[in-house]
C-alpha cells in the first residue's frame, strides 16, 4: 500500500511520532512545531496502515471547532468519510456517553444542558431557599466552589469540612444545587464530565465494552487537562488502550480553571511510558517572532525546556505601537488591517488578540466605521444572547415543564404582569413541597392562592406553553422554532423595548435561530441517540454556547481573547493592550504562579503570528468605566530590543528611545507630581517598593497611585508620602 503521502511533508521526529508503535506516547513540543498535524497524520496512519477501524479511535480536542477541523483533515487525507470515529471535546464526548446511557447514568432521557448563566441563576435560587443572603454568600462564589469541586471529581459527600463553617455551608449549597438540577432534569458543563466518569467507573461492563472498542486514545493540548479530565482519560485507557498525547508545558493557560500542568509529568509514571518525542522545528512563525517568543518564555522557571528553531528566515521585525489611548490603538490596528487588505491579502488572515473580552468593543466600533468585516470569537456567542436564550427557554419548557431554569427565565418575559413577589411565592412553594416551579404554580392556582390578576397572568402563561407543545408537535424543526418564537411574542417585545438598531438586531438573531434549526444536522447514530429532533437541537445549542461562534465564516478579521486563540495561526497578529495591570492582569502580579501563567498566555499570543506581529499599548485607557494610565507591560521589556521596531517614537516619554526601549527611568521628571512620573519605581518606608501607576492633581494636592509589591495598590498624597525614587 502506498502510505508515503501520510509521511510526506513531515520531518524525522514527526514521522517517528506518526508511525510509533502503539505504546503510550507523549509528544512534548513548543508552539507551531506540528503537534496537531502529527495527531491528524497519526490517526490517518492508524486507519490506513495499521488497519484499525475508525470505530476504534477516540480523539479529544479543546474546542468543537478544532474537532471539526481535525475530522475534515483526516477525511481529506484518507479521501473518505470517517463515520463512527469519535472526535470531540471532553464535554461533547461525555455528552455523547450520557445520551447513550442515560438510564445507567441516572438521568432523565431528555436531560438538558445548562450553561453558566443558567447555573448561576439556579445557585441563586437555591441559596435563597436556604435562607442565605447574597451579600454573605455571593452566588458567583458558590458557583465557583461547586464547579471547582466537580472538576476535582468531588461530590458533596467527599468534602470534609473539618469544622469549618464556611466549607460546610458551601457544601450544603452544593447539595441543594444538585437536588435542584435533578428535579429540573438539567446538567451543567462540569457535571457532564463528572457524571460520565462515574457512569463508566460504576458500570464495569459498560467500561469493558468501551475499552474494547477504543484501541486508540489521542489527546491534543494535553497540558490543559484538569484532574477530572485526566481521570476520565485514565479510566478509558485502562491498561489496554495506549494514549497518544501532544502538548506544550509553555502553553498551559487554564491553571486558573483547574488545569494541572503536572499531568504532563505524571503521564510517564501513570502509563509506564518512556516514549517521549520532542519536536523542535517551528513551521509557523518567522525567525524574529520565534526569537521573541523564546526570549519571553525564558523568564519562566521550572520549564521542561525546549529549543525551538526555524529555517524560514528572520522575516519582519515586530512592530510596537505606543498609542495615546484605546481609541488611538484601535484606529492604528484598523489602518494596518486596511493596508494589509489593500496589498491583496484577506481580512481573515488578521487576528486581534486581547486579554479581556471587554477590550473588543473599541475595536468593533472602529472596524464598523472603517467598513471592515469582522467576527468576535468567544464574546457573546450566538446561543448565549438574551433573545436566543429566551426563545430556547420556551422551546425547552414546551418539551419539559419541569425545566426550572427555563421557567424562571420566561415566566415574565415578555412581561405579562407577573411580579417578583408572585414569582417568589411560587419559588417558596416549590421549595417547601419539593416540586418543580411549574408544579408549584399549578398547585397554587388550584388553591386559589393568587389575586385574580396574578392568577389570570399565570394561567395565561401555562396555557401558552401547553398550546405551544400541541401546536408544534410533529412539525419540522425549523417550523417548531418559528412557531414558538411567534407564540412567545418575543420579537414584538424586543422591538418595543429597544428601539432602533438594537431591537432589530435581536429580531434578526431570532430569525437566525430559525435558520440554525433549518441547517441543523441530526445524527441519530451517536450523541443524539434516542432523542427527538427538538431535544437534539437544544443540546446542540447548549454545547455550542460553550465554544466559538456558529455562523459559517466569510472573509472577516478575527477578534478573540488570547485564551481562545490557542492552537490557531494567522499571518498578521495584533497583540493589544500590553499594559501592566491589564496584561499581565492586576491579580497576577501578586503571585508568581499566576504571573508565569500570564507569561505563557503572552507566549501563546506571540506564537500565533506567522509573518507579522504588531504589539501595542495605550498610555491611557478607559476600561470598566475608569481611566487607567498604562505602564508598558513587562512582557514588552522581555522581548529583546533588536527584534522590535517602534512604529512611532514617543515624545511624551523620552526614556523610550527610537532605537528601542528601556525600562522607564527617573530621567523623565514630571513637575506637577513633585518630580515623580508614571512607571517609576519608588520606595515607601512602610509599604516597601512599588511602581507609580497613576498621578492626579498638582502642588500640595498632588497624589500618586503606587502599586506596591507587597501592599498592593494605594493612592498617596505626595507631600506626606515621602517616596524615594529607586
Ligand atoms: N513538517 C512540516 N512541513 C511543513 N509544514 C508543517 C510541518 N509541520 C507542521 N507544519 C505546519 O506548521 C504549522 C503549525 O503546525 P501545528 O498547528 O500542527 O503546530 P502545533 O505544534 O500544534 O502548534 P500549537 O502549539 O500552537 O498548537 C501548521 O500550519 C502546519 O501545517
Ligand atoms: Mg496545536
Amino acid at each position: 500500500m502506498d502510505v508515503s503521502h501520510l509521511l510526506d511533508d513531515l520531518n524525522k521526529p514527526q514521522r517517528e511520532a506518526v508511525s510509533a508503535a502503539t505504546t503510550p506516547t507523549l509528544v512534548l513540543a513548543g508552539a507551531g512545531s506540528g503537534k496537531t498535524r502529527v495527531l491528524v497524520h497519526r490517526i490517518a496512519w492508524l486507519i490506513q496502515v495499521e488497519q484499525f477501524s475508525p470505530f476504534s479511535i477516540l480523539a479529544v480536542t479543546f474546542t468543537n471547532k478544532a474537532a471539526a477541523e481535525m475530522r475534515a483533515r483526516i477525511e481529506q487525507l484518507l479521501g473518505t468519510p470517517m463515520g463512527g470515529m469519535w472526535v470531540g471535546t471532553f464535554h461533547s464526548l461525555s455528552h455523547r456517553l450520557l445520551r447513550r446511557h442515560w438510564q445507567e447514568a441516572g438521568l432523565p432521557q431528555l436531560f438538558q444542558i445548562i450553561d453558566s448563566d443558567d447555573q448561576l441563576r439556579l445557585v441563586k435560587r437555591v441559596s435563597r431557599n436556604l435562607g442565605l443572603e447574597e451579600a454573605n454568600w455571593p452566588a458567583r462564589q458558590s458557583q465557583w466552589f461547586i464547579n471547582a469541586r466537580k472538576d476535582n471529581g468531588e461530590r458533596p459527600e467527599h468534602i470534609e469540612d473539618k469544622g469549618d463553617p464556611q466549607t460546610s455551608q458551601l457544601r450544603a449549597i452544593y447539595e441543594a444545587y444538585e437536588a435542584a438540577c435533578k428535579q429540573a432534569g438539567v446538567v451543567d458543563f462540569a457535571e457532564l464530565l463528572l457524571r460520565s466518569l462515574e457512569l463508566l467507573r460504576d458500570n464495569p461492563e459498560l467500561l469493558a465494552q468501551y475499552r474494547q472498542r477504543f484501541r486508540h486514545l489521542l489527546v491534543d493540548e494535553f497540558q490543559d487537562t484538569n484532574t477530572l479530565q485526566y481521570g476520565w482519560l485514565r479510566l478509558i485507557a485502562g491498561d489496554t488502550t495506549p494514549p497518544f498525547a501532544v502538548g506544550d508545558d509553555d502553553q498551559s493557560i487554564y491553571g486558573w480553571r483547574g488545569a494541572k500542568i503536572e499531568n504532563i509529568q505524571n503521564f510517564s509514571k501513570d502509563f509506564h511510558s518512556t516514549n517521549i518525542i520532542r519536536l523542535e522545528q517551528n513551521y509557523r512563525s518567522s525567525g524574529n517572532i520565534l526569537e521573541a517568543a523564546n526570549a519571553l518564555i525564558d523568564n519562566n522557571q521550572g520549564r521542561l525546556g525546549k529549543n525551538l528553531w526555524t529555517d524560514s528566515g528572520q522575516g519582519e521585525l515586530i512592530h510596537l505601537y505606543a498609542a495615546h489611548d484605546e481609541n488611538d490603538e484601535a484606529r492604528y490596528v484598523t489602518s494596518r488591517i486596511r493596508q494589509w487588505v489593500e496589498q491583496g491579502n484577506n481580512h481573515q488572515e488578521c487576528a486581534i488578540l486581547y486579554r479581556s473580552n471587554a477590550q473588543s468593543r473599541v475595536f468593533e466600533s472602529q472596524l464598523i466605521e472603517a467598513g471592515i468585516p469582522y467576527r468576535v470569537y468567544g464574546g457573546q456567542r450566538f446561543f448565549e444572547r438574551a433573545e436566543i436564550k429566551d426563545a430556547l427557554a420556551y422551546l425547552r419548557l414546551s418539551a419539559n415543564r419541569h425545566d426550572d431554569p427555563s421557567f424562571d427565565r420566561v415566566i415574565n418575559q415578555p412581561p405579562r404582569g407577573i411580579g417578583d413577589k408572585t414569582v417568589s411565592v411560587i419559588r417558596d412553594h416549590a421549595r417547601d413541597s419539593g416540586t418543580s416551579l411549574w408544579q408549584a404554580a399549578t398547585a397554587l392556582l388550584e388553591m386559589n392562592h393568587f389575586t385574580a390578576r396574578a392568577s389570570n397572568a399565570i394561567t395565561g402563561f401555562t396555557q401558552l406553553i401547553a398550546d405551544i407543545s400541541i401546536d408544534i408537535s410533529g412539525l419540522p424543526l425549523e417550523e417548531q422554532v418559528d412557531k414558538t418564537i411567534r407564540a412567545s411574542q418575543l420579537k414584538q417585545h424586543y422591538l418595543h423595548k429597544e428601539k432602533g438598531d438594537k431591537g432589530e438586531a435581536r429580531v434578526e438573531n431570532l430569525n437566525e435561530l430559525v435558520s440554525a434549526a433549518q441547517g441543523f444536522i441530526y445524527k441519530p447514530e451517536d450523541e443524539h441517540a434516542n432523542m427527538d429532533f427538538l431535544s437534539a437541537f437544544l443540546s446542540h445549542a447548549s454545547l455550542e454556547a460553550g465554544d466559538s461562534q456558529t455562523k459559517a465564516g466569510n472573509d472577516c478579521a478575527q477578534l478573540m481573547t488570547l485564551h481562545s486563540a490557542k492552537g490557531l495561526e494567522f499571518p498578521l497578529v495584533f497583540l493589544v493592550g500590553l499594559e501592566e495591570g491589564l496584561f499581565p492582569s492586576q491579580q497576577s502580579s501578586e503571585e508568581l504562579n499566576r504571573m508565569e501563567e500570564e507569561r505563557r498566555l503572552c507566549y501563546v499570543g506571540i506564537t500565533r503570528a506567522e509573518k507579522q506581529l504588531v504589539i501595542s499599548y495605550a498610555e491611557q485607557r478607559r476600561l470598566y468605566g475608569t481611566t487607567h494610565y498604562g505602564v508598558p507591560s513587562r512582557f514588552i521589556h522581555e522581548i529583546p530590543d533588536r527584534l522590535v521596531e517602534p512604529v512611532r517614537p514617543k515624545p511624551s516619554r523620552p526614556s523610550w528611545s527610537a532605537s528601542g526601549y528601556n525600562t522607564p527611568t527617573t530621567s523623565h521628571i514630571k513637575q506637577d507630581t513633585g518630580g515623580l512620573s508614571i512607571g517609576q519605581s519608588v520606595s515607601h518606608k512602610k509599604f516597601g517598593n512599588g511602581i507609580i501607576t497613576d498621578t492626579e492633581g498638582s502642588g500640595s494636592h498632588a497624589r500618586v497611585q503606587v502599586n506596591f509589591e507587597d501592599a498592593g495598590s494605594k493612592w498617596l498624597v505626595l507631600t506626606y508620602a515621602n517616596l524615594s525614587p529607586l
